[in-house]
């Protein structure tokens, strides 16, 4: 296999697709070694086979809106791959939601839910509706219509959706509800669920705290210690929230959070109660960070990322490519020690590059929010069994699949200098185990 040509290639079949061009080049150029020791696997032209997807459903959504105005937007589905298990990955509600961004993070997902060690395949969706500015009833009548066309493309042992931006448990349970109502039957079709019907404890958390998780293990490869670190953190809905909570817990400084309009600097740091009133403002009030700036007077940029604020760590929580190289070097300069990914592909090529070169900690999404499917898995394994596990049981077999994944990209991306290249690491775990499933399974 020759990656740039494989690329290449790609981008001619695809040429309006830049992100997805962009994941898959990022995993190929830190494959390509492993995969050339393997003439077997290109033989059977596996790499094409893994990075086209195995099926994209893309469909019309109509629905009403409180003006009696009938509105249509785009739904859409790409099951990627289910070699080790059923189709899982969110969905995304987002007006720039188009099928490049879905297949780049549906490719991500295979890798990343390969990492887990759960059967899970990968697959991405959604739609270019934004919730933001709708109502409740909007919201509903929205995923009524979404899902009367998905429906019938999903099941508990084909595909399983749950949330990403744009959707979290309002959206998933009208969803579910949804899918009830069409199919005549309870089944464990979505996850991400209420917790009176068949949610499990930990899935709101599981993203932020395992990307903490993870962090900790790469602070640990230093002899260093989370308490006290002044941290970076963009975004302020799931994945953010969670992520706050969770280095607060242990006793790190977060700084800044955003929105797509601006961040906050609090220089004395968001505390607990701080971090309600955020969850309050953002889950049920659905209001903007800048209120946060006016209840506690501190600075708000408008229209800016908070990456050129002086601190210890940073995690990237919002959306792809927030990271740019002018945005990296900042970090560098200000003596970032490790950058987590809490989003998906948050740092473009250039900025990694630089976090590289200055040999400082940086794991991919791939590896670091892992935790959120992770414990999407368990909950399909709760559903299965018909069984509820307590929070302490699943937040200790999130915090080992953390370890079990940090573990791998030790194994498999430590460099002869030492550095741990995190990004070679999880790239050809997840690779390896997908690409064994492959070939044991033929040509199809
Ligand atoms: N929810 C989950 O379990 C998982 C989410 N992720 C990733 O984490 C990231 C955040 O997702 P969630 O917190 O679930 O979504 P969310 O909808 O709860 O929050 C998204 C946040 O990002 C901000 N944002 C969105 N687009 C933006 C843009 N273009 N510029 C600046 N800010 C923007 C929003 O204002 C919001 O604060 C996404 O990249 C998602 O793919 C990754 C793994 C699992
Ligand atoms: O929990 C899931 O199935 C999906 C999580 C997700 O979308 C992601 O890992 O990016």
């Amino acid at each position: 296999m020759n990656a740039v040509q494989v690329v290449e290639n790609l981008k001619q079949r695809f040429p309006n697709e830049p992100e997805y061009i962009q994941a898959v080049s990022q995993v190929l150029g830190t494959i390509e070694e492993e995969y050339n020791k393997h003439p077997e696997f290109d033989k059977a032209n596996l790499i094409e086979r893994l990075c086209i997807p195995d099926r994209v459903i893309e469909f019309r959504v109509s629905w009403v809106d409180d003006k009696g105005n009938v509105r249509t937007n785009m739904g859409y589905r790409v099951q990627h791959n289910n070699v080790i298990g059923p189709y899982k990955g969110g969905l995304r509600f987002h007006q720039s939601v188009n099928l490049g961004i879905l297949k780049f993070l549906a490719f991500e997902q295979t890798f990343k839910n390969s990492l887990t060690t759960l059967p899970m395949g990968g697959a991405k969706g959604g739609s270019d509706f934004s919730p933001r500015g709708k109502s409740d009833a909007e919201v509903m009548r929205f995923c009524q219509a979404f899902m009367s066309e998905l429906y019938r493309h999903i099941g508990a042992d084909v595909d399983v959706p749950a949330g990403d931006i744009g959707v979290g448990g309002r959206e998933v349970a009208y969803m579910f509800g949804m899918y009830k109502k069409l199919t005549h039957e309870w089944s464990g079709i979505l996850t991400g669920k209420g917790i009176q019907f068949g949610g499990s404890l930990i899935r709101p958390e599981a993203t932020g705290y395992g990307n903490v998780y993870f962090l900790v293990n790469m602070l640990n490869t230093r002899g260093i210690d989370i308490k006290g670190k002044t941290v970076l953190v963009s975004g302020s809905g799931n994945v953010a929230q969670y992520t706050i909570e969770k280095c607060i817990e242990l006793g790190a400084k977060v700084v800044t959070c955003s929105d797509s309009d601006g961040y906050i600097y609090d220089p004395d740091g968001i505390t607990r109660e701080k971090l309600d009133y955020i969850m309050e403002l953002k889950n049920i009030e659905r209001g903007r960070i800048r209120e946060y700036a006016e209840k506690y007077n501190v600075k708000y940029v408008e229209g800016a990322k908070p990456w050129f604020e002086k601190a210890d760590i940073a995690l990237p929580s919002a959306t792809q490519n927030e990271i740019n190289e002018e945005a990296a070097k900042a970090l560098v300069a200000n003596g970032v020690i490790a950058v987590s990914e809490g989003a998906n592909m948050p740092t473009t090529p250039e900025a990694i590059k630089i976090f590289q070169d200055a040999k400082i900690l940086y794991s991919p999404g791939k590896a670091a929010n892992a935790g959120g499917v992770a414990v999407s898995g368990l909950e399909m394994s709760q559903n299965s069994e018909r069984l509820s596990w307590s929070r302490e049981e699943v937040d200790a077999k999130l915090h080992s699949i953390m370890n079990n994944i940090h573990e791998n990209c030790v194994k498999y991306g430590t460099e002869p200098d030492g550095y741990i290249n995190y990004v070679k690491g999880a790239n050809i775990a997840g690779f390896l185990k997908v690409a064994k499933a492959m070939m044991a399974q033929g040509i199809v």
